[in-house]
């Protein structure tokens, strides 16, 4: 049962500042159990309680650091339909989604268990000395370290998998950082549950007890003061651009500036070669469509702009897209907010003299449903007004019709780092594409070819992440296993005796993984 209480390093705590979950197919409060609200002191009890339990959690044997991620995937699936129920009334979203996305918390968290295991993250280099090089040669190991106690932003839009115990919280706590997340407020129920599952894998595999916390706010005092706190080393933040730029602003005027991963806002521009455009223009269409309408629109890789150059095939393509996204019924967005920010973007974009509004999907029948929209803008048209590359956070998307390849090449490379770009190439395009590649490489973190930018397979050569705005540091990624490498800093031991060293940098001690040993891989 939900008792609507904060939990600091393992305890449960209760405040009188409190708040309503809402259920946004009704509009109405969700009555049965109110949240509460954390104060800045709460705040800075579970930033102390991290900092306190960095020592112990990050010298752990690996072992058991992984075996506490997979006590917490344990923990979630036995959280069983009440987790899925109480989601889905939170967010509007079906339960099949909520259902694959606790799959892929769990296996996100398996995952990163695995890495753990794994120790090459370690990312050993051994330069033994050379007393008898002038000037001498010292010793040098070197290997990484976790930052220390680390803040993560809940998502509204992925209330498992980007939340309370989603990739940025498995992948701090696989690189040996604490964790305080700042939750959501359109999910408090739900990041309840996850968060009770969390504090007690955290309690059967023996963990210190502030290696987690979760805060929430009634106001933005909270993620502001989390931000603030001297204890806290990195942040992972997924979110609206606003919310990400106000969160590093703070991040850099601390006394001590800190990293954060941001992510925040793409349009994820899909390109139609001509080729492909020619022989297949109809069947891709409706395909965009289902992408664009996935989830409510509400991804971070939803395809909010499509170039291509104009004329007949485009025309069919448009006739396609149009058709299918007129038979789109209106779908329940996460919040009233989000929901408010969606109809303010599409007006905006209709109200801009240079765009061409070209089709709407069914009206909403209640209160938070977003209406799928299409519009049209000429690429000579598309830099003329910032608004139209705005990412518009719902089923929305601007066809771009460029007057040819040259066009379309030279807008792509002005438009704004994002998380992905998606070609639609056939073998005869071959040569645009190979135009193209260099200019996308420089924009954006992942390319697609012939598929489409929503669904991120979580694995081990995935990039979810991107140039600024898409993401506030381009060098990571938030998916997939490399997104421990964001909670980690290299340390080199100079000429440290044997029994100073931690073990893994003494000789002999990297069977299997992957050391850099005076120059050469092992
Ligand atoms: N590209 C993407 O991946 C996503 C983009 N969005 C965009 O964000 C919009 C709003 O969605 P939402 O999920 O609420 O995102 P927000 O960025 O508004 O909020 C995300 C989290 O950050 C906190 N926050 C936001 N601004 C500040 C601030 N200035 N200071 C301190 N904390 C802050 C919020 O706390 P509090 O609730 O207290 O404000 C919340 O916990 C959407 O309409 C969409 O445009 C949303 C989700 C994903
Ligand atoms: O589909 C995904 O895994 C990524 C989605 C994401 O980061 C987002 O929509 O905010």
């Amino acid at each position: 049962m939900l008792k609507g209480e904060l939990f600091i390093a393992g305890e449960r705590r209760a405040s009188s500042d409190r708040f309503q979950g809402q259920d946004p197919a009704t509009g109405a409060a969700i009555e049965d159990v109110s949240f509460a609200g954390a104060s800045e002191a709460d705040v800075a009890d579970a930033c102390a309680a991290a900092e306190a339990a960095f020592a112990p959690y990050s010298t752990l044997p690996l072992e058991q650091r992984a075996q506490f991620l997979e006590a917490i995937a344990t923990e979630i699936e036995a959280l069983g339909d009440a987790l899925v129920e109480r989601a889905c009334r939170e967010t509007g979203l079906p339960p099949a989604r909520i259902t694959g996305e606790r799959g892929r918390t769990a296996g996100q968290l398996r995952l990163f268990a695995a890495e753990v295991r794994d120790g090459r993250w370690q990312r050993v280099r051994i330069d033994h000395a050379d007393p008898a090089r002038i000037p001498p040669k010292p010793d040098l190991r070197l290997r990484m370290i976790p930052l220390g106690p680390v803040a993560v932003f809940g998502a509204s839009n992925f209330p498992l998998a980007f939340s309370v115990a989603g990739g940025d919280t498995a992948s701090a706590l696989a690189a040996g950082c604490p964790v305080v997340v700042k939750g959501h407020r359109a999910h408090p129920g739900t990041a309840e549950l996850v968060a009770g599952a969390i504090t007690r894998a955290a309690a059967s595999t023996g963990m210190p007890a502030g290696v987690f916390s979760l805060v929430n706010g009634t106001s933005r005092r909270v993620g502001e003061a989390l931000v603030a706190d001297p204890r806290i080393q990195a942040v992972g933040f997924t979110g609206s651009r606003a919310g990400g730029e106000a969160l590093m602003r703070i991040a850099a005027a601390r006394p001590r500036p800190i990293p954060i991963y941001a992510e925040m806002s793409a349009v994820n521009p899909v390109i139609i070669l001509p080729h492909a455009l020619a022989a297949r223009g109809t069947a891709l269409g409706a395909a965009f469509v289902a992408s664009l309408a996935m989830g409510a629109g509400q991804f971070c890789t939803n395809p909010g702009l499509v170039l291509a150059v104009d004329g007949p095939d485009l025309d069919a393509f448009i006739d396609a897209a149009g058709t299918a996204l007129t038979g789109q019924p209106a779908q329940t967005m996460l919040t009233q907010g989000i929901w408010e920010a969606f109809e303010q973007g599409k007006a905006k974009l209709g109200a801009s003299a240079h765009v061409t509004a070209v089709t709407q999907g069914a009206e909403g029948t209640g209160p938070n449903q977003g209406r799928a929209a299409l519009f049209s803008v000429k690429g000579s048209d598309l830099l003329a007004d910032p608004v139209h590359l705005h990412e518009v956070f719902g089923v929305s998307s601007v066809v771009v019709r460029c007057a040819d390849m040259d066009e379309l090449i030279a807008t792509v490379g002005q438009l704004e780092g994002q998380l992905t770009a998606t070609l639609q190439v056939d073998a005869a395009d071959h040569p645009a594409g190979a135009r193209l590649l260099p200019v996308l490489e420089r924009t954006v973190g992942r390319i697609i070819a012939n598929g489409w930018p929503t669904g991120v397979e979580v694995g081990h050569a995935m990039v979810h992440g991107g140039p600024y705005p898409a993401t506030s540091d381009s060098r990571s990624t938030s998916v997939g296993s490399m997104a421990i490498d964001r909670f980690l800093r290299p340390v080199s031991y100079q000429d440290m005796p044997a029994e100073l060293l931690p073990p893994v940098l003494n000789d002999g001690a990297q069977d299997n993984i992957g050391a850099r040993i005076d120059g050469r891989w092992a």
